[in-house]
């Protein structure tokens, strides 16, 4: 029987497409063996892919969709290695695109192969009967061409390449492989040289390059219309030959022409063009060369893009241009020269387009769909049609008159009229099964004997509409026992809630209706997640809050590897409405892990993925999240009274704050080793505080370098800096142990203790004695919310600090003070006894990014120092009252 499975891969070539492919297949958590020449540097026989594997790490866009992705990677030479081979279900060769090399490669591999093993070739250009020449029967009928395209993880398109010879189990197991596991879209091309996309994306590029070379074109303003008007991406047609090079890009087009018969249009465009030779010779071949059509140069670290200038080779800033045409129209209708030389451009483009139908394929439709997916075109060629005022009619009398000749595809009349629904791939499977339910914002089909429903709003967002015919579907699923999916008809899944609606209502002050789409949504999520009947979630492209919130309460969720969701709104300090946040960490526990995520590559892949490690979820998502939801409720009255009642009523301590202030004062303790002795009573020493200490300093072999009992602020680092950091937190009567490394042992002023080693690490015992004046930051008093973390070495008693700072009264949202509005930001040494003890309290243990909202009495908002600091006015503070304190880190 034949194996269905893909368990593993072979890649051979690990070039710019073989080591990307590889990742793409390791990415859907497939193991890969990936193999190349042995190399003869002394880096070892493996060196190149050695090399390949680290560029992986390196290259952008990152070709590998987690770093712990490499693992499914193995490497080997095709002379130690081949062995490897034999364990392998699909053989995907991708080495240079020269026809003697590949048959020598074949030729060496075909004895490794097992039984089944899918031989697949990852050419450009050559035909397939080429490729396959002289092969065994049984090696033709499992030999096809795959052509990825470039960057593979990114571009969704596949064309696939086969004759009859291949056997239909392999066709339906390399489908199977390439759509379900890695998310491809197969375009099926006839055996052509170039296939599809290549045939028209390269003839574009040679028509457009060499032309506009020819009528001494600016490639800039050309690049602008076809990106402003034809909605190509933004690299236009110049970037994008720069991006593939010319070198490249000329062994490309000699291979096609050399292949193509001497009637086919190509021939006539690719046109014998100097300058491009010239640019050749100087290696200016694009980005990997020293430049190309366009150059990013980089001075100073500001980066400019430049344009090439043809008369001497040299690079001039780009030049804004204003567009004058306002639609593709006006441009052909302009007698200017890049009217004229649009409309030759696309007259010659689409009878050539058009030609290709029936040799390379007879649908249409995939024509459009190859140059969407495998050139990444907004707007499909054909679809392009529809922009222009007489469509294709335009194409044909602009032929004529140009006297042209007309592609035996129209002449024959053996065209039909384009079924503008076509374009829409996934409408059209739905379509053709039967609705049960339908509203203005979602629809429910019966698609082979199953229920699915789809939104049909705009970016597919969720409105009441939408809510209603959810919550409807899922009766009728559970009334006839029948599991719901839910599946997209666009390629993404849903922007989430609508918030032109959320607008409305609060434009028109219609706070019962924002309560009530409120509430529907939170039903309906409830519905979902406690219906009884499997709800399965099918998501692509984006799902964005609400949407995110969808998967989140179904049971499966069927993700593409690809996939981009999240609760979005909390990074901006929203809190979502759904219940996301509840269920984000619901799926994270242990028990509920029986709720798989269920991605295309069989493994959990998305920032859903129920094994996400808690600890993590904990540390970043609340640290980064929830602290700002905080901060922005912290702006409204009702936000700031729930935050006074909470602290004032029971001193109930709001776990992420204090697990940030752990996070930091780890931090401190990782940096020294910190150990503590006692409990102590008064305290802690903050900052700012005045204390005596008893203290010893030792070297690591404990030998006695200095001990004394001093009186000192903390912060104003007498003796070593690290002895003001330790005895922060301390309270009296305690004592500490602590390692501390060099660069925190010596201080170069006149306080230093003498014999310091600048490079050694030394040991300090420390005694607190007493703390003055007696006027203490209780922890449980002060509340703290970060707004960002980040893992770099915070700020410590003594660090000098500039920050801005706002203090307002929360009680009132009075603002006492906002150092903004003194256009000054403020630099102390944190410990300062001149400025409020809070402020050092805040900033030790902070990292020093970020905005940091302080919650606390107005005690701690007093200076103790005799010179004290503009920065409050004293006395309008109350000793009970709460104030919060917002501390923004500038450098
Ligand atoms: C959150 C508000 C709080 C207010 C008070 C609270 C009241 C309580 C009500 C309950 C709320 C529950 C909220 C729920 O739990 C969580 C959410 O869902 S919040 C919403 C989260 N979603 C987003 O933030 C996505 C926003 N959209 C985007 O980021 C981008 O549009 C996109 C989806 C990435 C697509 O980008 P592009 O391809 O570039 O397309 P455009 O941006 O040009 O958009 C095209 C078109 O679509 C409209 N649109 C996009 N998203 C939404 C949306 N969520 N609601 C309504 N309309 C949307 C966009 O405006 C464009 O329209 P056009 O300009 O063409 O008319
Ligand atoms: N680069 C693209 O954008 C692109 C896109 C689609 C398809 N392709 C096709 O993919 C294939 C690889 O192209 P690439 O751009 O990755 O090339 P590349 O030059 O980056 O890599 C070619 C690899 O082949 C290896 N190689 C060289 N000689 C060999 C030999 N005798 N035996 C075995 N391996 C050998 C090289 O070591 C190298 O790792 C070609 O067939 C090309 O047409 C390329």
């Amino acid at each position: 029987m034949t194996q269905t499975t893909i368990d593993k891969v072979c890649v051979i070539g690990s070039g710019v497409m073989g080591s990307a492919i590889a990742a793409l297949i390791a990415n859907s958590s497939c193991q890969v063996v990936l193999l190349d020449i042995v190399s003869n540097d002394p880096g070892g026989r493996n060196a190149i892919l050695k090399k390949a594997m680290e560029n992986l790490k390196h290259q952008r866009p990152d070709p590998l969709s987690h770093f712990s992705k490499l693992d499914f990677i193995k490497i080997g030479n095709l002379e130690d290695d081949l062995q490897l081979i034999s364990e392998c279900d699909i053989i995907i060769e991708a080495v240079v695109e020269k026809i003697e090399v590949k048959h020598q490669l074949y030729n060496k591999i075909i004895p490794y192969l097992k039984d089944n093993a899918i031989l697949a070739s990852n050419t450009s250009t050559i035909p397939l009967k080429k490729l396959k020449a002289g092969m065994a029967d049984s090696i033709k009928s499992r030999f096809i061409i795959t052509h990825f395209f470039n960057p593979p993880r990114y571009m969704e398109l596949l064309e696939l390449v086969l004759d009859s010879e291949v056997n239909s189990a392999i066709i339906d197991k390399i489908a199977k492989f390439l759509t379900i596991n890695l998310g491809k879209t197969i375009i099926k091309s006839n055996d052509t040289p170039g296939f599809i996309a290549n045939r028209i994306g390269c003839y574009l590029l040679e028509l457009v390059v060499r032309k506009a070379i020819k009528d001494d074109l600016n490639p800039v303003i050309i690049d602008k219309i076809f990106t402003n008007l034809f909605k190509l991406p933004n690299t236009g047609i110049f970037g994008l030959y720069d991006l593939i090079g010319h070198d490249v890009m000329k062994l490309i087009s000699s291979s096609l022409v050399k292949s193509l018969p001497t009637h086919d249009n190509y021939q006539e465009i690719y046109l014998p063009t100097l300058l491009l030779d010239k640019m050749l010779e100087k290696n200016l071949i694009g980005r990997k060369g020293d430049g190309g059509f366009y150059r990013i140069s980089v001075v100073g670290g500001v980066k400019t893009k430049e344009v090439i200038d043809f008369s001497d080779f040299t690079y001039k800033p780009l030049k804004d241009y204003d567009m004058e045409y306002n639609s593709i129209n006006e441009l052909l209708e302009s007698s200017s020269i890049y009217g004229q030389f649009f409309q030759d451009i696309l007259v010659k483009f689409y009878l050539y387009l058009i030609g290709l139908i029936p040799t390379v394929t007879d649908n249409i439709y995939d024509i459009n769909k190859a140059m969407k997916l495998g050139y990444s075109w907004k707007i499909g060629p054909v679809e392009l049609l529809y922009q222009l005022k007489e469509g294709f009619e335009w194409i044909k009398n602009q032929a004529l008159l140009k006297n042209l000749p007309l592609p035996p595809y129209i002449t024959n009349n053996s065209y039909k009229l384009i079924e503008a629904s076509k374009f829409q791939f996934n409408r059209i499977n739905l379509e053709e099964s039967r609705i049960l339910l339908k509203n203005n914002s979602a629809e429910l089909y019966l698609y082979q004997n199953r229920l699915v429903v789809s939104i049909t709003t705009k970016m597919n967002c969720l409105n009441e509409e939408v809510f209603d015919l959810i919550i409807q579907v899922v009766e009728l699923a559970e009334e006839r026992g029948q599991d719901l999916y839910i599946i997209p008809l666009t390629d993404y899944f849903s922007a989430g809630a609508d918030l032109k609606l959320i607008a409305r209502h609060i434009k028109n002050n219609d706070f019962v209706k924002l309560e009530e789409f409120l509430a529907l949504g939170q039903r309906t999520m409830t519905r979902l997640k406690y219906s009884n009947v499997n709800i399965i979630s099918c998501a692509v492209g984006f799902a964005l809050g609400g949407g995110c919130e969808i998967l989140l309460h179904s049971d499966f969720i069927v993700a593409n590897q690809e996939l981009s969701t999240g609760l979005v709104e909390v990074s901006i300090g929203l809190a979502p409405g759904f219940g996301g946040i509840k269920e984000m960490f619901y799926r994270a526990d242990e028990e509920n892990k029986a709720k798989p995520t269920i991605t295309t590559d069989g493994n959990n892949n998305t920032s859903l993925e129920p094994q996400q490690d808690k600890a993590e979820l904990t540390g970043n998502f609340l640290e980064k999240s929830i602290s700002k939801i905080v901060i922005n409720s912290l702006k409204t009255e009702q936000g700031r009274l729930f935050f006074e009642n909470l602290l004032q009523s029971s001193n109930r301590s709001i776990s992420q704050n204090d697990y940030i202030i752990e996070v930091n004062r780890d931090l401190v303790g990782t940096l020294f080793k910190i150990n503590s002795f006692g409990e102590g009573s008064i305290g802690p020493a903050t900052c700012g505080h005045v204390v005596t200490i008893k203290y010893q300093i030792l070297d690591t072999n404990n030998n006695l370098i200095n001990e004394a009992t001093k009186t000192f602020s903390l912060g104003s680092w007498p003796i070593i800096p690290a002895i003001d950091m330790i005895t922060n937190g301390m309270m009296v009567g305690q004592s500490r142990q602590a390692v501390i490394p060099p660069q925190y042992a010596y201080y170069n002023s006149k306080y230093r203790v003498e014999n310091i080693d600048h490079d050694a690490y030394y040991k300090v015992n420390i005694m607190l004695n007493s703390i003055l004046p007696n006027n203490f930051v209780n922890p449980a008093e002060v509340k703290i919310f970060d707004n960002e973390i980040a893992y770099k070495i915070p700020l410590l008693c003594g660090d000098k600090v500039k920050f801005a700072a706002k203090i307002t009264r929360l009680s009132n949202g009075e603002i006492l003070y906002d150092s903004n509005k003194q256009d000054k930001n403020i630099e102390m040494k944190i410990g300062d006894i001149n400025y409020p003890l809070i402020v050092s309290y805040a900033l030790h243990g902070k990292v020093p990014v970020g905005t940091r909202t302080v919650i606390a009495k107005g005690k701690t908002f007093k200076a103790l120092g005799s010179k004290v600091n503009h920065m409050l006015v004293q006395d309008k503070i109350e000793v009970d009252e709460f104030l919060m304190l917002e501390l923004s880190i500038v450098d």
